[in-house]
């Protein structure tokens, strides 16, 4: 058994100059052993895994084969996983000749080898190249299937790409876990944000040791290439892929309010740290796992503290808060607002407010609460931009030529719901004042969540059950045969039925229930454009003055 050094320095130190942070990189991982020595031959990690386990005894002709099949083997299990490392010293004996002249170099830099990767398509490492040939244009990391990163994981497959950089599935070789590594982009802006990321996930995991907020954990992270690598627990699909696979008919209320329940458990923390998300939307809310209800929220590679704003072009822009679409001081409140957002697209299957850009973007959202209040107005910096010289909104015909008219539209027949709670607490966290709005404290007391849920407070992780919904959806995309590979007796009475009405709702596909308001339906390749408009915005947060120019844009 192995097990990490408390003290151990995480890699990277922060240096802190009013609003700057830097980063600095002050020693390498130390794992201390309590097992007594290992014959090298035995030290499976270093071994192509699909050897390890079936046979302690390594012979040249499993070896090989093991060159040619490794990657369509099945990953190994803790169970057959090394207690201990190999020096770089040992490591350079046995298989320096099949290791890159880069990393014969390289090696001796990590104290610990778990991993060598020595079946994969090593890239040489040339110093002619840009960082030695290890990164593409973009400064993103050249992922190679099979190739070690800190000679410890093991790249599996890309699960994730964002203006950040990449997110790879990783089988660790010191736990024998697979997690899931975030590979920054190897620029100096996204160095500096990814370091403020660092930070919040590392006080968020301090505050979450009971793992009940439902935020992901960081497991660790390392500065491998130049590259900052976070590393998280894995979990699985998020709430955008599963409304998609769903064909984007929504969940049912109680699902929507399981969603809500978990979200506010993350929000309070936030709040009472006073950290802004700053990024919340369905793309960063992610399943447990295939078969799981249970979400977690992700991504805090926006994230800022409350008294510690830097930018002002954040948001994902369906997601986007009024105060930061006017250029107005915003706060934790941005949050909830999106929040609200997201619930009302978990429910149709669609966003609530599909602006094409920013000046439709709050067309959208007057469309169904008129207009701004004037204490809004009078402040917002960015006013012009959506207001003439009269104070009227400035009109503007979308791509497929729909104006917008504020006021009118109705919020509960656009979410085509007939419970009055959801309604409220939709609108709550849509007030116009962010001060208005619902606090994430006052939110889980609102009827919409303790409905059905009253008697399970004060236990953050348990949802609220579910007997009562208008229409059969679920948030378990769980075939039955993802199903039949797990354990029922492992799974929460809740996982069940939620199951039960996963094949209710199959059926129902056949007829449609709930169907989004036309006005509001945008097709797939509208997806996309959100999808790359998202990425435009989270690629503006390294460069904030982008957002603060003001110019009318290309809103
Ligand atoms: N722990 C994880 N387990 C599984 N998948 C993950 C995990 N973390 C991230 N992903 C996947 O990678 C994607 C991108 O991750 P993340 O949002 O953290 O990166 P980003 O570069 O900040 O993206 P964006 O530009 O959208 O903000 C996620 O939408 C998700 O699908």
């Amino acid at each position: 058994m192995t097990s990490r050094v408390p003290s151990d320095p995480g890699k990277l130190a922060w240096y802190y100059s009013n609003t700057k942070v830097y980063l600095k990189v002050t020693s390498l991982p130390k794992i201390a052993s309590d097992v007594g020595p290992l014959r090298h031959a035995e030290s499976t990690s270093v071994l192509p895994s699909h050897v390890r386990g079936r046979s302690s005894a390594i012979t040249d002709e499993n070896w090989n084969n093991s060159m040619v099949n490794s990657h369509l083997s099945p990953r190994p299990r803790s169970s057959v996983r090394s207690p201990r490392p190999m020096t770089p010293t040992e490591a350079l004996k046995r298989y320096g000749h099949r290791l890159t002249p880069y990393e014969q170099g390289e090696i001796l830099d990590y104290p610990e080898i778990w991993y060598l990767g020595l079946d994969s398509k090593k890239i040489q490492g040339t110093s002619n190249n840009a960082n030695h040939g290890f990164d593409d244009e973009n400064g993103s990391y050249i992922k190679v299937l099979n190739d070690h990163v800190a000679y410890r994981y093991e790249i599996l497959e890309v699960i994730g790409k964002g203006s950040f950089g990449q997110v790879v599935r990783a089988f660790d070789h010191m736990t024998g876990e697979e997690v899931a590594i975030k590979m920054i982009r190897n620029k100096k802006r996204f160095h500096h944000q990814a370091a403020v990321e660092v930070k919040i996930l590392d006080l968020l995991r301090r505050k979450d040791k009971e793992n009940i907020y439902n935020i992901i954990h960081m497991s660790d992270h390392l500065v491998f290439r130049n590259h900052l690598c976070i590393t998280f627990e894995l979990m699985g699909s998020n709430l955008y892929e599963v409304i998609k696979k769903n064909n984007f008919q929504g969940f049912s209320l109680a699902s929507i309010r399981r969603i809500a329940f978990s979200l506010l458990q993350c929000l309070r923390l936030l709040y009472r740290e006073r950290i802004i998300h700053c990024d919340l939307k369905p793309e960063n809310i992610l399943l447990k796992s295939k078969s799981s209800t249970s979400i977690k929220v992700i991504d805090f590679g926006s994230s800022c503290y409350d008294h510690l704003r830097v930018y002002t072009y954040i948001q994902s822009r369906f997601y986007r808060s009024p105060e930061v679409i006017l250029g107005l001081p915003y706060s934790m409140a941005i949050d909830m607002w999106s929040l609200g957002c997201i619930l009302a697209e978990m429910y149709t299957g669609y966003p609530l407010f599909p602006g094409e850009n920013e000046l439709e973007q709050l067309a959208c959202i007057m469309e169904i609460f008129g207009l701004p209040p004037g204490s809004l107005l009078q402040q917002a910096t960015r006013r012009r931009f959506f207001f003439d010289s009269k104070g009227n909104p400035r009109c503007i015909t979308n791509s497929k030529g729909k104006r917008r008219r504020p006021n009118t539209r109705d919020l509960a027949s656009v979410l085509r719901v007939n419970d009055p709670h959801f309604v409220d607490f939709i609108r709550r966290c849509l007030e116009w004042e962010p001060g208005a709005r619902l606090t994430p404290e006052e939110a889980i007391r609102h009827p919409f969540i303790t409905q059905e849920s009253s008697s399970r407070h004060g236990t953050p992780q348990t949802t609220p059950t579910q007997n009562r919904h208008h229409r059969s959806s679920t948030v378990s995309t769980a075939s039955s045969s993802d199903n039949s590979h797990n354990s029922e007796n492992s799974r929460s009475r809740d996982d069940i039925s939620m199951r039960l009405r996963s094949k209710t709702r199959d059926r129902e596909r056949l007829q449609p229930i709930g169907a989004p308001d036309p006005n509001y339906i945008i097709d797939e390749s509208s997806r996309v454009h959100r999808m790359s408009m998202s990425s435009t915005s989270i690629t503006s947060r390294g460069e904030p003055l982008e957002g603060e120019k003001f110019l009318p844009p290309i809103l």
